[in-house]
């Protein structure tokens, strides 16, 4: 700044004293221009605008002694340019006359150095109006900046304050950190000294520190190891996650179909609903025409006996007739005769008058009898005509009542078609819906849930009075229909108001649903075992809930498993076409009080022995000593399953009286060779009656029944534990908690198609027990295992 003064102080010429005056004209002259606002002259206006204070403002505040002299003709910086002189230069230039030159010729030529002069002092009052200007700002940055410094200043003295202080602060810690590295100094000292001792302990500790070393950079070369391990490994999570997405694009689509299916199978239910409508109409008009049907052919019956009648009686008014003629032949005979022999009488002279009045009276008679039967012959004749006009005119009414009895019984054919082309769209659809839905759980990798709610037994419906007492509600509409199942908990049971739950499950079956309609959902499962597939199906539920009935079914309703059975050697008979061979083995196990036991065993393990259960890598499963009994046909499943429920733990609880202590595996080992093809598949088929859960304080369980209890809680609290881990998704899955989780392990966290049937009692009095089951198969439901992978290899 102060650089910036001196620059523009050498820059202003020095004030010739004849400057400094303003002829009184001018000053008046430039006062009149500034008050009508016109531009001075020879400044432009950009330049009067000094370190932005505005031209007009700076003329305003401060006018300049420029203001007041007259413009020279030409610009002291011409002059300069032109003549190359510098203000000292003019300043000191003389002018010499000749001796006795004119005054007037003196003027002359002392012209163009006052033209000179006047330019300078034009100049040098330009530059001062300017200098001024600037003086005046300096003057105010000048004080600006002096009241900056004095800020600075003071700004600086508590800098410098607050420096002393930490100078001071710095000071002490260095006083006592140079006190502290005195004592470090002597206790390194001492190290020193201990290390001088020590010196073959240091030696040993180099050598193992080398050791350490070596062991570091062994771990350094696993771990480079490991990481290229990870990193094939995240490699193949990518694959994987790229074949995740594959798959995730193709369920889309899959769900997509099944949408077009569902969207078809609807329209098509329509249809089939008005058809049915159609078809129920067009019955009751067929229904009511076959009754008119049959008055009209009952009036025709009536009407042909009728006829028949008159006929008859016709044939004996015909008969009457013909012996009235016949009478009245022979009365005309003896008429005849009758007369001739008046004739002899007469011609005898009349002798006897009485005969013959006696013959005109019988003569008379027999024409009265004559002409009677005959007017009866008319009217019987009459009787007959319109007796035969009636009959014509029911058989036409017969005859047209039958054409449209026939049309009518035509179109029903046609619709009754209709109906079964709709109901087999229908079905093909509901299979191809089926599949669908198969297709996607499978990719999804889920455990799929089926509920099945039984009928209320008779002494709970007479119990609780009837079907007002029942917990269970299924909704009939729109996307829940057959998966929807709604549980109400009475406040009664918990003290609070009543509670209403709503659950969808992959199949809902309510109490009306047979065991057949529940083997057709799954019969797809139990075919995919001869595909090479490992199944899984097991029944969970509150005890009584119906699981037993559901995989083992009685006589007149048989269950799954002998549904299953039926199903297995029926399609490996049809697969024998197609040049399969089928080996199957069964076996069946049951978990009692935590231990394996062998239904099928002719001996008991000798004593110490256990049943082992391990799973190879493959995914295999085998027990240790467990019967493997081969079969070839439903009757040999079922002879062994008989033999085996004869052996299985079976107790009478307060809730059922055939109660199931045990959890009941049924396994089918099937092993498929295809001579042709070379393929071989390898099938597992576990089919399991799981023991029911039940609250020991309401089952009322002492002793024996109540270990049981325990034992079987126990294994089902494991269960549920498996089943929330694999939920979570958690690293580890506490399979070995229980001998069923152990069992059930490659089903449950593996590569098999696995489903749970939850059963529920329908009444209300177990409507807390049927939540706890439900809320578990809900969990169960969002459980994934690995996708469903076929054993399949060539031989
Ligand atoms: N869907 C059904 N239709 C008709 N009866 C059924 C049905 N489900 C179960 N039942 C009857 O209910 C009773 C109890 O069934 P089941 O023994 O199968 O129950 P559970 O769940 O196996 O019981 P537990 O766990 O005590 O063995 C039986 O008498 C059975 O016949």
């Amino acid at each position: 700044m102060d650089g910036q003064v001196t620059r523009r102080e050498s820059r202003i010429p020095k004030l010739p004293p004849a400057a400094t005056g303003r002829p009184l004209a001018e000053k008046s002259n430039v006062m009149e221009r500034k008050r009508r606002g016109a531009p001075l002259d020879g400044i432009p206006e950009a330049k009067r605008a000094v370190r932005g204070v505005s031209a007009s403002s700076a003329a305003a505040a401060a006018p300049t002694a420029a203001d007041a002299a007259a413009k020279p003709e030409e610009s002291w910086e011409d002059i300069a340019e032109r003549t190359g002189m510098s203000v000292e230069d003019l300043l000191t230039k003389k002018l010499t006359f000749k001796k006795g030159t004119l005054p007037a010729k003196k003027l002359e030529e002392m012209g163009p150095m006052i033209k000179e002069l006047k330019a300078l002092g034009w100049h040098v009052l330009q530059g001062k109006g300017k200098a001024d200007m600037d003086a005046k700002q300096w003057e105010q940055d000048a004080a600006e900046k002096q009241q900056r410094i004095a800020e600075l200043e003071a700004e600086l003295s508590k800098l410098q304050q607050e420096l002393q202080q930490q100078i001071n602060s710095h000071e002490a810690a260095m006083k006592q950190a140079e006190a502290r590295a005195v004592q470090l100094q002597q206790q390194l000292a001492e190290a020193e000294s201990r290390v001088a001792a020590g010196g073959e302990e240091v030696a040993g500790l180099q050598k193992q520190l080398e050791g350490v070393q070596a062991e570091l950079e062994k771990t350094a070369a696993s771990l480079a190891e490991k990481e290229a391990k990870v990193k094939e490994m995240e490699d193949v999570v990518r694959q994987s996650q790229a074949y995740a997405s594959t798959l995730q694009a193709y369920n889309t689509s899959l769900q997509g179909d099944v949408q077009m299916e569902k969207g078809r199978r609807d329209e098509l239910a329509r249809e089939k609903d008005a058809l049915q409508g159609q078809v129920a109409e067009l019955g009751g008009m067929v229904k009511s025409q076959e009754r008119l049907l049959e008055l009209e052919k009952e009036q025709c019956k009536k009407l042909r006996e009728e006829r028949e009648g008159a006929l008859r009686d016709l044939a004996v008014l015909r008969c009457d007739v013909e012996a009235g003629r016949s009478e009245r032949e022979r009365l005309a005979a003896e008429l005849k005769e009758a007369r001739e022999e008046l004739d002899k009488y007469k011609d005898a002279g009349g002798k006897s008058e009485e005969t013959l009045e006696a013959v005109k009276h019988s003569k008379a008679t027999l024409e009265a009898q004559l002409t009677s039967q005959r007017s009866l012959i008319n009217a019987m004749r009459q009787e007959l005509g319109s007796a035969k006009e009636q009959h014509a005119l029911a058989e036409s009414l017969a005859n047209s009542r039958e054409s449209q009895v026939k049309e009518l019984q035509a179109q029903l054919q046609g619709l009754q078609a209709s109906l079964a082309d709709a109901e087999r769209r229908v079905y093909e659809s509901e299979l191809i819906r089926r599949k669908l839905h198969n297709t996607i759980q499978e990719l999804k990798g889920n455990i799929r849930v089926f509920a099945r709610v039984r009928p209320p037994s008779s002494s709970e419906m007479s119990a609780d009075g009837g079907s007002g007492a029942l917990a269970t509600e299924f909704p009939n509409s729109g996307e829940l229909l057959g998966r929807g199942l709604d549980i109400t908990v009475p406040g009664s049971l918990t003290g609070q108001a009543p509670q209403r739950h709503s659950f969808a499950f992959d199949k809902v079956f309510g109490p009306a649903a047979g065991q057949g309609a529940v083997f057709e959902e799954i019969s797809e499962l139990i075919q995919s075992a001869l595909d090479g597939h490992k199944v899984c199906i097991f029944a969970y539920g509150q005890t009584g809930s119906g699981k037993t009935y559901t995989m083992f079914g009685n006589d007149d309703n048989r269950g799954i498993i002998p549904r299953a059975m039926a199903q297995v050697f029926e399609s490996s008979r049809s697969l024998g076409k197609q040049g399969w061979r089928f080996a199957m083995q069964a076996s069946m196990l049951e978990i009692y009080n935590e231990d394996y036991k062998d239904l099928l065993a002719r001996k008991k393990l000798p004593d110490g022995r256990s049943h082992k259960v391990v799973h190879d890598t493959n995914g295999g499963t085998s027990v240790s000593d467990l019967t493997l009994i081969d079969v070839n046909t439903p009757q040999d499943v079922e002879e062994l399953l008989s033999r085996a429920m004869e052996k299985r733990s079976v107790g009478c609880t307060q809730l059922n009286e055939q109660s199931s202590r045990s959890h009941a595996v049924f396994t089918l080992r099937i092993e498929g060779t295809n001579d042709s093809s070379k393929l071989k598949v390898s099938g597992v088929l576990n089919l399991i009656d799981l023991a029911g859960s039940e609250r020991v304080k309401e089952s009322g369980a002492t002793g024996q029944r109540l270990k049981e209890a325990q034992a079987i809680n126990k294994s089902l609290s494991a269960l549920g534990d498996v089943i929330v881990s694999l939920a979570n998704k958690e690293s580890h899955i506490p399979y070995r908690n229980s001998k069923l989780t152990w069992l059930l392990q490659p089903c449950l966290g593996g590569d098999a198609k696995t489903l749970m049937f939850v059963n529920i009692s329908p009444t209300s009095d177990f409507a807390p027990e049927s939540l706890c089951s439900l809320r578990f198969a809900a969990k169960v439901n969002a459980c994934e295992i690995g996708v469903a992978r076929r054993n399949v290899r060539t031989t």
